[in-house]
């Protein structure tokens, strides 16, 4: 879908470059804010094979190569790992199904998502408002599959419910020579250029972005891949959904509803 991610990328960096709010995030009343609270109670949660699959929830700066990472997991496997279909209030164009590429809304309805809270995240690109809604992501986790997302940092909270146990993984750059290295042939999107080869100050803004989020948000992260050699890193993040779903883990007590007595 690269319409749509394009689109929320871009609707996400104008946000991140500008004070104008273009991109909102859900803060869940769910659980106690974790980021207001250095400590929280932690239980191990072994995932019982009839309950949903944990959403697997990949984050990391800008151009570091979340979006590849999710797009090959998904090729990997399409019967078993599945994105969440996108809200938007775009028209569709001629190839797509609403229901497929995106769900195709009035603007009307997706104001009323938004005001029920149904978004993770949301934001306008030229004139059209896109998101990802909680109801998309339980769609796919209620089918049986593996539902597999990426978000912006600040959406951290909205995936950590008990409904969802959002297992997060950080996707960290490798040192600025092996950025160097490894993205010879890659291509970046800009606000300006669809694709263009990437530039030393690319990878020196995605350092600069990975420092702040790694300074704000290390404690969230259950698995970090560091995303050096592409095919490396394929196979550490299919090792790590394995190991999300089938081995036990630590999760906020919170998510684990309190028996009687306990
Ligand atoms: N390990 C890698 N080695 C070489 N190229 C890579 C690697 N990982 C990603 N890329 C390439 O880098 C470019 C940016 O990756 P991608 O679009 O996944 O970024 P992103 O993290 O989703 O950023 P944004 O949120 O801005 O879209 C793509 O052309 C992708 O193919």
């Amino acid at each position: 879908m690269p319409g749509f991610r394009q689109s929320i990328r871009l609707c996400r960096r104008r946000f991140h470059s500008t004070t104008q709010p273009s991109c909102h995030i859900r803060c869940p009343s769910s659980c106690n804010n974790a980021l207001n609270n250095p400590y929280e109670e932690v239980v191990r949660y072994q995932r019982h094979p009839e309950d949903t699959h944990r959403l697997i929830t990949l984050l990391g700066p800008s151009g570091v190569g979340v979006n590849e990472l999710r797009r090959r997991l998904i090729e990997m496997n399409p019967n078993i790992f599945q994105g969440a279909i996108p809200h938007t209030t775009r028209s569709p164009r001629g190839y797509e199904e609403s229901g497929r590429e995106y769900y195709f809304t009035s603007r009307e309805i997706f104001d009323n998502m938004v005001y029920n809270n149904r978004f993770f995240e949301f934001g306008e690109y030229k004139g059209s408002l896109y998101g990802t809604s909680i109801d998309a992501v339980k769609e796919v986790l209620n089918s049986g599959k593996i539902c597999i997302i990426d978000i912006e940092p600040n959406a951290i909270q909205a995936v950590r419910t008990h409904e969802l146990r959002a297992y997060i993984i950080y996707v960290k750059p490798p040192p600025l020579e092996r950025l160097r290295e490894t993205r010879q042939d890659s291509y970046i999107t800009t606000d300006y250029y669809v694709n263009r080869p990437f530039k030393d100050e690319d990878f020196q803004e995605m350092e600069e972005s990975a420092r702040k989020i790694e300074a704000q948000y290390w404690q969230f992260f259950d698995q970090v891949i560091v995303n050096d050699e592409l095919q490396d890193s394929c196979v550490q993040l299919l090792t790590a959904v394995q190991r999300s779903q089938d081995e036990p883990q630590w999760v906020p007590a919170c998510w684990i509803r309190p028996t009687a007595g306990s």
